[in-house]
């Protein structure tokens, strides 16, 4: 089972965004979860995947070609794939994925978490999103999708709900499992993920 993580690269004012990122690596190694995320050493991608790592965990990077260079790539992954640019990469998040978690960060994972949503508003097989929302990080970003869904324009397609679009918490832990509980997957990966307790 794959989890893609969107996160920033920049390094954030709050180290306890860091820390966090770490604790959600650590976790998804513990459980066997292989992650998909971006491939920097940097921000809070570098502390995902050096937590990750460090737990024996599976990380894939994707980066865009003009992008893979050594202050920017992370050089311990387990496999790196290299793309053409920043939009072959989102498809390769979405081919691979079967949830995607956002934590923090800015533009790229903005760009990223919406081209999830659109395609799901589209039509396109819906997976799991969830949010970490350490810090109430995403919570004015969730006021306004309320906010575009009362304004009528997230209703393009008929079956999207609007509490479909992203399991929100700020534990990472808690996180974990109710994703768990929503993947369409094998009942042997969601007992794995069913297993996580608590912050730790
Ligand atoms: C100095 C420089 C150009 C660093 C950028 N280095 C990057 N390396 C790998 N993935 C990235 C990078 N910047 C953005 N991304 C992608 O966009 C997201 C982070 O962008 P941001 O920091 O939220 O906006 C990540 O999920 C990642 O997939």
């Amino acid at each position: 089972m794959r989890v893609a993580v969107f996160c920033g690269a920049a390094r954030p004012a709050d180290p306890v965004h860091l820390q966090e990122a770490a604790t959600i690596g650590r976790l998804l190694a513990e459980h066997s979860i292989h992650i998909v995320m971006g491939g920097s050493r940097l921000g809070l991608m570098g502390a995902l995947a050096d937590a990750a790592l460090a737990a024996g965990g599976q990380v894939t990077g994707i980066i865009p070609r003009p992008l893979n260079t050594p202050r920017i790539t992370h050089p311990g992954l387990t496999s790196l794939e290299t793309v053409p640019d920043m939009t072959s990469r989102k498809q390769r998040f979405v081919d691979l994925a079967d949830a995607y978690l956002a934590l923090p960060g800015g533009f790229g994972t903005l760009d990223e978490l919406a081209h999830v949503w659109a395609g799901a508003a589209h039509g396109a097989r819906a997976r799991p999103v969830g949010l970490l929302n350490t810090s109430g990080y995403y919570t004015p970003l969730l006021t306004f999708l309320n906010h575009a869904a009362a304004g009528g324009f997230l209703t393009r397609h008929p079956d999207l709900r609007l509490d479909e679009l992203a399991v929100v918490d700020d534990d990472p832990a808690r996180l974990l499992q109710s994703i768990a509980a929503r993947i369409d997957r094998p009942t042997a990966t969601r007992h794995a993920m069913a297993t996580l307790h608590g912050p730790s």
